[in-house]
């Protein structure tokens, strides 16, 4: 037994994918064969032709450098539970931070099923405390949450009498092979199992008809706080729901409910401002070194979690430098074959594995494990001085505020774990200061959301809040137990994707343009720089949209005038061999973990659909937002109990709205579709001696075998046709596109 004393308690295992460095150099070759083609060409091209074509040409062979750069030396990690439990006889507290911010849009009934499984999470109760922060300030959440704690007190006994692996209710029963258990008392776990599932089934209908007649409550003394609120206008609200006086490690974790206080003319700053209260909040009730986050809608799907991410963060040796502990994200009944490209498995695979080799994967918002610390925004080293030498407690308020409850717990968390001590009062008798740090004035002249914590500024909080915490030198980890984790909500349609794709590359090209740049930190702190570059690739995918648009105009463009871009005649192989050994590779690497074709060809569709309309038009409106033009609002993604609940047949249709999105897809088709048939017609405007040849149509009809789903919108009305309004306007934006270049080539140079 004593043999496990000075063993990690999670090792990192590299290995290396040699195909897919072979191929990966390939087409990097060939890349740098149709640059040495532009460069040598030169004098064939008009300048602005060439110097777009060169320009966008050593971007993508960039931006292929890059990628190789984070898929190169992937690594996972290990996770001895064994060891853990032999070297930390007493295991450190965690807070549980859950956001929600729309009850329509996120339904109570997700967000109770994420608790739920929180509180049934396999881990002493008395170390654990759930925090729910509500933006949507729902009198309906809370009555969910109050009902769901009832509920808890027979469900997480029954979970962990029964080692029960899915503890989010809703997904656990409409299995019904978990009625049929193996062992020798199975009729009792029969009769438990039907009990259960009566007083969920209980629950969920509870909700759905308060839910239906909301002013049910009006009558009730507890929610009296909410009635007269308006979401963007009220007090802060904070309600202990669970607590667990008498410090049971097999009773409950502790529930606490709390929406921050927010007025019209102040903004809230989103997620990132929730997160930040949460801290706050928690520091002063609960303090727990280490904290979980996780949005309204990833439920547990692996009791055991908090043991894996404790083996990493906890490890006397390595762990000590990890600020964080990334588990994957993966979704639950997801459209098969993800049609509109938004379950991630590849890119997890590939991404987020080689980012493990790295200095550790991105922060990506949900699913992670915190050490407080490192959100407080101290170094590794300043925690070693910090302990050391007292920090003046004058620069402490001036950095988190004027709550003494809060600077003292940051001083208490700087003592580091060991020397954590539980809070002898209450959460419900420190409700008072708890109100005072989840007030908005209460970050005014603070660091919050500057210097620390969640970063303020861009929509997209986790990318910039990861860079933060990388530059200062702390490592962050992957988190990859089996089974997997987490599993949530992916968007379920077509529209909310693409309000996703938006909001991330909005808020990113925010982030790539402000101080945080990737090439910046790199330089100026302890970012390593291959690290720097993969951050470069996931800030830049605005920018990345930006040079796609160009170039597929670029080629629309040579139809319509009868130019070229291409190299023709023999030297058009090269072209060729690049795509379609591009797409040999891509699919392999599909195959190589078990997708499908279908799935392979999603995905590349949705690359080339979402880069050049949700990334496109999320670029235009960062950079607004950086010139300071106009402001982005957060559009939360609507969560569904079951993505495939939807209308039958209908599941993995596309769906269009009147998002500038679509504008932006529709018009890049209809130019297409115009410049094939110019080409066609043989009605070019120039009969240059350089025109063009069949690359060009390729890549035009190539872009309209991707763009099908909107080809078939424009033909249908209702929800899966693109807006009447939309195609005007597209059709107004095509006719200006094809009418200038015509106009361009139809003058002569003067
Ligand atoms: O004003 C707000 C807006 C959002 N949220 C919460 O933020 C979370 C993420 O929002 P969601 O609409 O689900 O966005 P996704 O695109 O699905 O989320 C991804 O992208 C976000 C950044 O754009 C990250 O914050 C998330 O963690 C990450 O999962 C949800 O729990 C929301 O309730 C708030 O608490 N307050
Ligand atoms: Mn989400």
């Amino acid at each position: 037994m004593a043999s496990h004393a000075n063993l990690p308690l999670y090792e990192k295992i590299w290995f290396k994918r040699t195909t897919q460095r072979i191929m990966d150099t390939f087409i990097l070759l060939l890349l740098l064969r149709l640059l040495t083609y532009r460069v040598l060409s030169i004098n064939s091209f008009t300048l602005t032709t060439w110097l777009l074509a060169f320009l966008c040409e050593s971007w993508f062979t960039f931006t292929w450098i890059v990628i190789l750069n984070t898929k190169w030396t992937p690594a996972f990690t290990i996770t001895h539970l064994d060891r853990l439990l032999q070297q930390v006889p007493e295991l450190p507290p965690v807070d549980l931070f859950v956001t929600t911010a729309n009850p329509v849009l996120e339904p109570p009934v997700i967000v109770v099923n994420t608790v739920l499984s929180l509180l049934a999470l396999d881990y002493p109760a008395n170390k654990l405390a759930c925090y729910v922060s509500d933006d949507g300030c729902s009198p309906l959440t809370y009555y969910a949450l109050v009902e769901a704690s009832k509920f808890a007190k027979h469900w997480v006994p029954f979970c962990n009498k029964y080692n029960i692996q899915v503890r989010a209710p809703f997904r656990y029963f409409p299995d019904v092979s978990t009625a049929n258990s193996t062992t020798e008392d199975s009729l009792e776990f029969k009769q438990d199992w039907l009990r259960m599932k009566d007083m969920y089934d209980n629950l969920s209908k509870k909700i759905e008809q308060v839910n239906q007649k909301p002013n049910t409550f009006q009558t009730d003394r507890e929610f009296a706080v909410f009635s007269n609120v308006e979401q963007r206008n009220h007090p802060s609200i904070i309600k202990v729901i669970l607590e667990n006086k008498d410090g049971l490690s097999d009773g409950l974790p502790q529930l606490i409910y709390i929406s921050r206080e927010k007025r019209p003319e102040y903004p809230h700053n989103y997620k990132a401002g929730a997160m930040n209260m949460l801290t706050r909040v928690s520091g002063v009730m609960t303090n727990a070194p280490f904290m979980l986050n996780v949005d309204c809608d990833m439920f547990v799907n692996n009791p055991k979690i908090v043991l894996h991410a404790m083996c990493i963060l906890m490890d006397s040796k390595s762990g000590k430098e990890v600020a964080f502990a990334q588990c994957y994200q993966q979704f639950y009944d997801g459209v098969k074959d993800d049609p509109f490209g938004n379950q991630w498995v590849a890119a997890f695979e590939y991404i987020i594995q080689g980012m493990g080799g790295l200095q550790g994967p991105f922060y990506i918002g949900t699913n992670t494990f915190h050490r407080r610390n490192a959100i407080h925004g101290f170094s590794p080293d300043e925690i070693e001085t910090g302990k050391k030498g007292k920090l003046a407690e004058e620069t402490l308020t001036k950095q988190f505020g004027s709550s003494k409850a809060f600077v003292k717990a940051v001083v208490h968390a700087m003592e580091g774990v060991s020397a954590y001590t539980p809070n002898d009062v209450s959460p419900s008798n420190l409700v008072e200061e708890a109100i005072q740090v989840a007030n908005f004035d209460y970050e005014y002249g603070t660091s919050w959301g500057k210097q620390m914590g969640w970063l303020y500024g861009s929509i997209a909080e986790d990318i910039p809040t990861g860079i933060n915490i990388h530059r200062k030198g702390w490592r962050s980890e992957c988190c990859v137990p089996n089974p997997i984790a987490f599993t949530g909500c992916a968007p379920g349609d077509f529209v909310s994707t693409m309000i996703q794709q938006k909001r991330w590359a909005s808020g990113l090209t925010v982030v790539f343009f402000g101080k945080l740049n990737p090439i910046l930190v790199t330089l100026f702190g302890k970012i390593q720089f291959r690290q720097g570059l993969s951050y470069f690739w996931a800030t830049n995918m605005g920018l990345r949209g930006m040079f796609h648009v160009c170039y597929v105009s670029l080629s629309a463009y040579c139809l319509i005038t009868n130019t070229n871009l291409l190299p023709k005649g023999l030297g058009e192989w090269f072209p060729v061999a690049l795509f379609v050994i591009y797409n040999i590779y891509t699919l392999f690497e599909y195959l190589t973990i078990g997708l499908s074709i279908r799935h392979w060809w999603n995905n590349q569709r949705m690359l080339t659909i979402r880069s050049t309309t949700a990334w496109f038009v999320g670029f235009l409106s960062g950079v607004l937002k950086v010139l300071g033009i106009s402001d982005i609002v957060f559009e939360v993604t609507r969560k569904e109990h079951s993505s495939c609940s939807g209308d039958g047949d209908d599941v993995g249709r596309f769906s269009f709205d009147e998002s500038p999105v679509f504008v932006a897809g529709t018009t890049i088709l209809l130019v297409h579709l115009s410049a094939l048939f110019i080409k066609f017609l043989g009605l070019e405007a120039g009969h240059s001696a350089n025109g063009c040849g069949m690359g060009e149509v390729y890549c035009s009809t190539y872009l309209v075998v991707c763009y099908w789903p909107f080809l078939k919108g424009l033909f249908v009305r209702g929800k899966y046709g693109i807006p009447f309004s939309t195609i005007c306007k597209s059709l107004v934006l095509a006719s200006v596109f094809v009418h200038f270049s015509r106009s361009v080539i139809s003058t002569p140079p003067a």
